[in-house]
């Protein structure tokens, strides 16, 4: 059975504005510790709650996430659950031994090769040699770091650093596993296989609190969620009714931007005289803002006129990304039997990651089909200056063999 790992009671923690009051606000409560009295639970000059009364518990074999806007005192309730800061109020019970993966690029010695620094962390973390000649290839095809593994550290990429880090430190099972936003470094692929590699981690009862501006990392990995503003927790609950307020939370505080509402989930598959088949092979590359084409199978009952075709995009964690809008001339007629149709958008407005295609087909107002897998979309991370998000992408389709419509 789950016990907690990880129990905090009205957590708090005060920063000064100014470095000025800062040195001496410390002097004030370091001469109150030496006579065994805690700092002033009271506000002074200069100071502010950057977490405030925040109370949470974490079993083992437990994410908690943690999510909220820049400056909500993520990382600073992280850092007082892995002792790097002292708290201002409130107490911590950690059950087990503690790793933080807080910032990533620090923890290996530069000058070391790669092989060197897995023996000599391996050997920190308590493993002997024979045990780390055992894992050692798995380390360093985890991290993908074959090619490189006799260069020093130093001269690593800062991805190619932090997958180190990242493989070393979760080579093997941990009590508590503090994250903080250590996965924005990796490409696509490496973020999957963290996720994966925490799974695994929470399978053999790590407690992993675990903090990350990504919801589709949160949702991949969390159980719960807190949602932090102005470092007080707002919500606690369910990761996608977190974001959910979040987005409405956001909404309401930036008035310009409308909330989201309900996320929609993913009907299911429907086939009425018409299907599509799926595709498990590997997923179509593409890149945010370039084209994208791909054909789609169908097998129709009989001849449909004025087909209307949408294509919705779902991330791997089964959330709505976005939609296509065909225009009404791009309607095909799709001939009994089985068929191909082509689809070609000239603008893919979506961020990296994997995303099921789910296609659906409408005719004379009827529903014929909706086929939630009908393709898989890698949309590989780029540049950071494209746009991409949630939208509605314009897209041409037509029956593949006979070319554009007139
Ligand atoms: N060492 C420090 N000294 C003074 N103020 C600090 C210190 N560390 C954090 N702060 C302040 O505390 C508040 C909370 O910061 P924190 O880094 O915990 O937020 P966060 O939610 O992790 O933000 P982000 O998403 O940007 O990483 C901010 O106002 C920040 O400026």
């Amino acid at each position: 059975m789950s016990f907690p790992r990880i129990l905090a009671h009205r957590l708090g923690k005060k920063f000064s504005r100014s470095l000025g009051h800062s040195l001496w606000h410390r002097t004030q409560d370091l001469g109150r510790r030496l006579i065994g009295r805690r700092p002033t639970p009271v506000l002074r000059a200069g100071e502010f709650w950057a977490v405030r009364d925040v109370s949470l518990e974490v079993a083992a074999g437990e994410c908690l996430g943690l999510v909220g806007p820049n400056g909500a005192g993520k990382s600073t309730l992280l850092r007082m659950l892995g002792r790097e800061y002292r708290p201002d109020a409130g107490r911590i019970e950690l059950r087990g031994a503690v790793k933080s993966l807080i910032r990533l690029g620090h923890g290996l010695q530069p000058m070391y090769s790669g092989r060197e620094n897995v023996y000599l962390k391996c050997a920190e973390l308590g493993l002997s040699k024979r045990e780390i000649d055992a894992r050692l290839d798995e380390i360093v095809a985890f991290a993908e770091l074959e090619a490189v593994l006799e260069r020093p550290v130093k001269h690593y990429s800062d991805g190619m650093y932090a997958r180190l880090e990242f493989a070393i430190a979760t080579c093997m099972p941990v009590d508590i596993l503090l994250i903080d936003e250590v996965l924005a470094v990796g490409d696509v692929a490496f973020q999957l296989r963290c996720l994966e590699r925490l799974q695994t981690l929470k399978r053999e009862g790590s407690a992993l609190v675990f903090v990350s501006h990504s919801e589709m990392n949160v949702l991949h990995v969390a159980d719960r969620c807190l949602l932090l503003f102005d470092g007080q927790t707002v919500v606690e609950g369910r990761p996608e009714a977190v974001f959910g307020k979040y987005y409405e939370a956001v909404g309401y505080l930036n008035r310009d931007l409308k909330s989201l509402g309900v996320l929609p989930t993913r009907p299911p598959d429907v086939s009425a005289g018409l299907d599509f088949s799926g595709s498990a092979d590997e997923p179509l590359q593409a890149n945010p803002g370039q084209p994208l084409a791909f054909e789609l199978e169908y097998r129709a009952e009989r001849d449909f006129e004025a087909v209307d075709l949408r294509l919705e995009f779902w991330n791997t964690a089964g959330l709505f990304a976005a939609s296509t809008l065909t225009p009404a001339d791009s309607r095909p007629c799709l001939a009994g039997g089985r068929g191909r149709l082509r689809v070609e958008l000239p603008f893919l407005g979506l961020d990296a990651g994997i995303y099921d295609v789910a296609v659906s087909a409408k005719a004379g107002g009827r529903d014929l089909a909706y086929r939630g897998k009908a393709r898989r979309v890698q949309v590989l991370q780029t540049a950071y200056d494209r746009p991409a998000g949630f939208g509605v992408m314009e897209a041409h389709i037509w029956t593949a063999p006979s070319g554009r419509p007139s």
